[in-house]
C-alpha cells in the first residue's frame, strides 16, 4: 500500500479528520436544545492510538482529557480505556498477528489503518466484543474517520485482516507464533514486551535476590491495569477510605479507590490528597522516617521535585520545617506549586538541582533524589513506555543520575539523610549508581528493609533485595507488591 513515509504524512493528515463530535449534528432533547453527539468509544481509542504512535502523545495524558472533553463516562469510559490501554500494551501480539494474515509487515500499513487493525484484534482476542461487531464496528471507525482517502482504501483491508484474524482463538494465535521460539522470544509475544526489556528485568530480580522464575509474573503484572490509589496527606485517611474505597495494604496514608472518580473526592479536590502509587508513597515516607540527627529549624530538600507528588507528602509530614523542592523544567515546577497548594511550607525553585545543591552545601536533614529514569517500574502505568524506551536511554541517564545523587550528599548536614529513588529496578540505574557514589562519597547505607517493615508493620522481609557496601536497600515489585517498581537507597551522611 504504502511505504512508512507516505504512512506517517497520510496519517498526520488524517488528525485533521472529523473528530467524534464533529460527526452528525445530533438530535434535539425535550427541551429544545441541541444535544452533543454521541462520542463513539472506538473512535476515540483509535485518535488515542494513532496520536501516540504519530505525535509520541502520552496516552494517560491524552485519553482523560479527550474523555474530559466529550463527556463519556460510566461504562463507555471504562470500555474506551480498556481498548486504548489493552491495545497499546498487547501491541507486539497483535503485530505478529496481523503480519501473519495480511502478509505485510506492520511498518508498510499506515499508522490510521494499522491502529485501527489492533485495536479490532484486542476486541477479537482479549475482550468480550463478539467477532462481528468488533469487526464491523472497527471497519466503520476506519470508514467514517479518517480521511476519505484512506478511509476508502483501508475498509476493505481492515476488514479483511480482522475476519482472519476470528478464524483463531488467542490461544491459538499463541501457539502459532510461538512454535519453534527460545524462551525470550516467546514471551516477547506472550506478555508483549521488547527482547532488552525483558532481559533487564531478569537481571534486576536476580540481582535483587529474587528468582529469575518470576520474570512472567513480574511481565504479567505490567499488563494488568494498576488500582488508582490515594495519599491522604491531612490525616484523615479512615474516613476517606470509608467513603471512597479500603487502606492500602502497606502505605499508612494509603486509600485504595474502589468506585468513583478520584477528582470527587473532597480532600483530592481541596489538595489535602492525591492520586498516586503506594510504592511512592513508601518511599517518600521512608526518607520521613529514617533515623536522623536534626534541628528543628533544618529545612528538608527535594530535589527532583515534578510533578510534586513526593514533595506533598514531605510537606505534609515535616510540620514547620521548610520543603525546597526543585526542578529543571519550569513546566513541572508550576506543577509543583499547583501540588501543594494546600501547605505553605514549600519553595518551588525552578533550577537544575545539580546547582541547587552545590549552591546550598549542608544545609538539610531529609533529601530526596528522585532522579529522571527510563521508568521501567511504572509500566502498568504507561502503556506506551515499553515501546517507547530504548536501551540507549539508561546510558544517557546514568551520568545526570549519579551527578544528583552526588551534590544531594553535599546538600546534606551530617547526620542526615538522603533517599535516592527511581521508578526504575533497572541495575544501571539502581545499585550500580548508589554502589558507585557511596565507595567515593562520605555516607553509610542505611537498613531501608528495616525502615520500610517499621512503617507499614510488615516484617522486613517483604522488603529484602539487595545489600550495598553493609547496608540494604529496596526494591519493590509490582508482581509481589503491587506497586510500581520502585527503588529506594537510604543513605546517612557521615
Ligand atoms: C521521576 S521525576 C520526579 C517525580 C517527583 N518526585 C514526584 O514524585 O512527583 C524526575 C524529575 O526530575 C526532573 N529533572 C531532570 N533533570 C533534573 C535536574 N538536573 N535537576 C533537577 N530536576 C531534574 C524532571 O523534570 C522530573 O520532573
Amino acid at each position: 500500500m504504502t511505504d512508512a513515509s507516505d504512512r506517517r504524512n497520510n496519517s498526520r493528515g488524517s488528525r485533521g479528520g472529523r473528530g467524534p463530535g464533529g460527526r452528525g449534528r445530533g438530535g434535539k432533547n425535550r427541551l429544545g436544545h441541541r444535544e452533543r453527539p454521541k462520542a463513539n468509544p472506538r473512535v476515540i481509542a483509535w485518535e488515542v492510538l494513532r496520536d501516540v504512535d504519530l505525535n509520541d502523545a502520552y496516552a494517560n495524558l491524552l485519553l482523560p482529557a479527550k474523555l474530559e472533553r466529550t463527556r463519556m463516562s460510566g461504562p463507555d469510559a471504562a470500555m474506551c480505556t480498556e481498548m486504548t490501554y489493552g491495545t497499546l500494551r498487547a501491541r507486539r501480539f497483535y503485530d505478529a498477528v496481523i503480519e501473519k494474515v495480511s502478509d505485510r509487515p506492520v511498518d508498510q500499513i499506515e499508522a490510521a489503518v494499522l491502529n485501527a487493525m489492533r485495536l479490532g484484534a484486542h476486541q477479537v482476542l482479549a475482550m468480550r466484543v463478539a467477532d462481528h461487531a468488533a469487526v464491523s464496528e472497527t471497519v466503520g471507525v476506519i470508514s467514517k474517520n479518517a480521511d476519505t482517502k484512506i478511509a476508502n482504501r483501508a475498509a476493505g483491508f481492515v476488514n479483511a485482516v480482522l475476519r482472519r484474524i476470528t478464524e483463531k482463538s488467542r490461544e491459538e494465535w499463541l501457539e502459532e507464533l510461538c512454535e519453534g521460539l527460545s524462551d525470550d522470544e516467546r514471551l516477547e509475544i506472550t506478555t508483549s514486551h521488547p527482547a532488552w526489556i525483558i532481559r533487564s528485568l531478569r537481571q534486576a530480580l536476580v540481582a535483587n535476590g529474587r528468582n529469575a522464575e518470576e520474570l512472567t509474573q513480574l511481565l504479567e503484572a505490567h499488563n494488568t491495569p494498576a488500582r488508582v490509589c490515594l495519599s491522604v496527606l491531612d490525616g484523615t485517611r479512615d474516613q476517606v477510605a470509608q467513603k471512597h474505597g479500603e487502606p492500602t495494604e502497606l502505605s499508612p496514608i494509603g486509600v485504595t479507590l474502589t468506585h468513583g472518580d478520584p477528582a470527587h473526592v473532597d480532600a483530592v479536590a481541596a489538595g489535602r490528597a492525591r492520586v498516586q502509587d503506594e510504592g511512592s508513597q513508601l518511599v517518600a515516607l521512608a526518607l520521613v522516617e529514617a533515623e536522623a540527627s536534626e534541628d528543628p529549624a533544618d529545612p528538608w530538600l527535594d530535589l527532583c521535585a515534578g510533578p510534586g507528588g513526593k514533595t506533598s507528602v514531605l510537606a505534609a509530614h515535616a510540620g514547620t520545617k521548610r520543603v525546597d523542592a526543585v526542578d529543571a523544567s519550569a513546566h513541572r515546577t508550576e506543577l509543583v506549586k499547583d501540588s501543594t497548594r494546600a501547605f505553605d511550607n514549600v519553595q518551588a525553585v525552578n533550577e537544575d538541582g545539580r546547582d541547587f545543591a552545590q549552591a546550598n552545601p549542608q544545609t538539610y536533614t531529609r533529601v530526596l533524589v528522585d532522579v529522571p529514569c527510563s521508568g521501567l517500574g511504572a509500566l502498568r502505568r504507561r502503556p506506551e513506555a515499553r515501546w517507547r524506551r530504548q536501551p540507549s536511554d539508561i546510558g544517557a541517564l546514568g551520568g545526570v543520575q549519579r551527578d544528583l545523587l552526588r551534590t544531594a550528599i553535599e546538600a546534606t548536614k551530617s547526620g542526615g539523610v538522603i533517599a535516592y529513588t527511581t521508578c526504575s529496578p533497572h541495575v544501571a540505574e539502581t545499585l550500580m549508581v548508589v554502589e558507585d557514589i557511596v565507595k567515593k562519597q562520605p555516607v553509610t547505607v542505611m537498613d531501608a528493609p528495616e525502615v520500610l517493615a517499621q512503617l507499614t508493620g510488615k516484617p522486613a522481609e517483604t522488603f529484602e533485595s539487595a545489600t550495598v557496601a553493609s547496608g540494604r536497600v529496596v526494591q519493590l515489585w509490582p508482581h509481589i507488591h503491587a506497586t510500581d517498581g520502585m527503588f529506594l537507597a537510604l543513605l546517612k551522611k557521615d
